[in-house]
């Protein structure tokens, strides 16, 4: 990593992000990259299960159910989690732009604590793009989708190639990947972004 400018929040002549023509239409959800993924993936039985929707605009809405395994401090949810869910729901950004980038920074402000069973309702948005760059910003309330502010994040991703995946992941998954003709037709055609 070069370090000239690591910064989350947008430099000036950053453009608005564009949402993508083949993004998921508003209120469809937005499904998950990988099943094996911790934040969104069915495979995992003590991850997160993440259901996102996208957004109208390039933005997304997320729900996470605190369970037992997730705790921290007794009847409390782990802070890394908790970043975990606001990192999986940016992630979930790539479809709204069509684009595959990957958490550089992730900046978290925990304002209140989030007890096991409840929903977390979250909301994350491109909020700038500059070349590789993209800045967005996510947000965890309580109670409802207009509740209390538990937990938000500034976040900067930064846009990847599919051979980002295929060169540093252990060979066992990514062969099991590459068996499937789908997934890397999906991954590929991310990379062709008019
Ligand atoms: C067949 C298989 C299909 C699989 C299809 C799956 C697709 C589905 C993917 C979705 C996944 C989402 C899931 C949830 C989100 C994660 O969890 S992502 C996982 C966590 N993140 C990572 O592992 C990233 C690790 N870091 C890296 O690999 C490298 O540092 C990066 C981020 C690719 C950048 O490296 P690079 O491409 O060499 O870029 P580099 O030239 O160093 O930097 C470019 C610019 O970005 C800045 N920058 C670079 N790194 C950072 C940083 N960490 N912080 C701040 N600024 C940075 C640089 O300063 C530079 O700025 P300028 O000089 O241009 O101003």
């Amino acid at each position: 990593m070069s370090a000239t400018n690591t910064a989350v929040q947008p430099p000036a002549d950053a453009a608005a992000p564009v949402r993508h023509p083949e993004a998921p239409a508003p209120g469809e959800p937005v499904g998950s990259h990988y099943e094996n993924c911790f934040g969104c993936g069915s495979g995992q039985p003590h991850g997160l299960h993440l259901a996102t929707r996208a957004g109208e605009g390039v933005n997304v809405t997320a729900e996470f159910t605190v369970r037992p395994e997730h705790q921290g401090a007794p009847g409390l949810a782990h802070g890394g989690i908790l970043a975990t869910a606001l990192d999986d729901a940016l992630g979930s950004l790539n479809w709204l732009l069509r684009t595959i980038s990957v958490t550089g920074r992730l900046e978290t402000d925990y304002r209140r604590p989030v007890p096991v069973g409840s929903v977390l309702h979250i909301a994350a948005e491109v909020t700038a793009v500059a070349g590789r760059k993209i800045y967005a910003t996510a947000v965890g309330r309580l109670g409802g989708p207009e509740g209390p502010v538990a937990v938000r994040a500034d976040a900067l991703f930064i846009e990847v190639k599919v051979d980002h995946f295929i060169e540093n992941g252990r060979k066992e998954e990514i062969q099991a990947v590459m068996d499937d003709p789908d997934a890397v037709r999906q991954a590929r055609a991310f990379e062709v972004n008019p």
